[in-house]
């Protein structure tokens, strides 16, 4: 079988010291396969941004294993995990993150020029990613002019204009209506499907639940139950 994009075992993590530790991360176990779209569920405090904070390599472990892209956090340093995370992780937030001051074409190329891309280069390559997220006409038009659901389409396009081997959501559509969320999801499981790219998405929201591949489900700190769900996006 093919390798995980993101293999945990027996993950843990704390905050603090002493009597105010506070166990976040108790022993978790959990794969994300190349091409399907993981959700990752649980009651708030279950331990999903901590989580996913590890596997995006903007924190430490505690103990057990976590490989990303068959990299192992615990032997890599600093800057190697900077490199893996800009290179190969692409992050979507709830809150769309845009540059108020760029149009929605500068916002998708910000990556690139951050990594040195000639412009007239990373121009073309965010042209490519807005067109795949239906946004091609609406290139020029700042943030405030977009609607949420555009927004989060041009922020998933700057995610994936370099063209991670893992995309990490976070709470994707609980800013949008019902049907946006739909449309985004729809994309979203696109994006996974047309390639052999891994999508994690950390929701509250139910009703995009039909379109995971398989559900993770979080509770104090440990992964409890994953479900294959057997028609995914059957809700579409
Ligand atoms: N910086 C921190 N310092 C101390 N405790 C923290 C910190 N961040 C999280 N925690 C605690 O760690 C546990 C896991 O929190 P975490 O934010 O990972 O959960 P979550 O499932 O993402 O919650 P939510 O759905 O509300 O975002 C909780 O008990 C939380 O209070």
């Amino acid at each position: 079988m093919e390798r995980p994009a993101v293999r945990c075992r027996g993950l843990t993590k704390h905050y603090g010291e002493g009597e105010a530790s506070v166990p976040a991360l108790q022993g978790v176990d959990l794969d994300v396969r190349p091409g399907e779209l993981l959700m990752l569920v649980g009651p708030s405090g279950c331990g999903k941004t901590t989580l996913v904070s590890i596997i995006t390599t903007v924190l430490d472990q505690d103990g057990g294993e976590c490989e990303v892209l068959g990299h192992d956090m615990r032997v890599m340093g600093e800057r190697e995990r900077a490199r893996l995370r800009n290179e190969a992780i692409g992050i979507v937030f709830q809150s769309f993150h845009l540059l108020p001051a760029l149009s929605a074409l500068d916002n998708v190329a910000v990556p690139l020029l951050l990594a040195h891309v000639p412009r007239a280069e990373a121009e073309t390559r965010a042209r490519r990613a807005l067109d795949s997220v239906g946004l091609g006409t609406r290139r020029d038009a700042l943030p405030a002019r977009l609607s949420g659901g555009e927004s989060q389409r041009v922020a998933i396009a700057r995610a994936l204009v370099r063209e991670p081997k893992l995309l990490v959501c976070d709470e994707p559509t609980s800013n949008l209506d019902a049907s946006t969320g739909h449309t985004v999801m729809e994309m979203l499981r696109d994006v996974a499907k047309a390639s052999d790219r891994a999508l994690l998405v950390v929701t509250h929201d139910s009703r995009i639940f039909d379109f995971a591949d398989r559900i993770a489900r979080m509770e104090d700190g440990r992964v409890v139950e994953v479900t294959d769900n057997m028609q995914p996006g059957a809700a579409a």
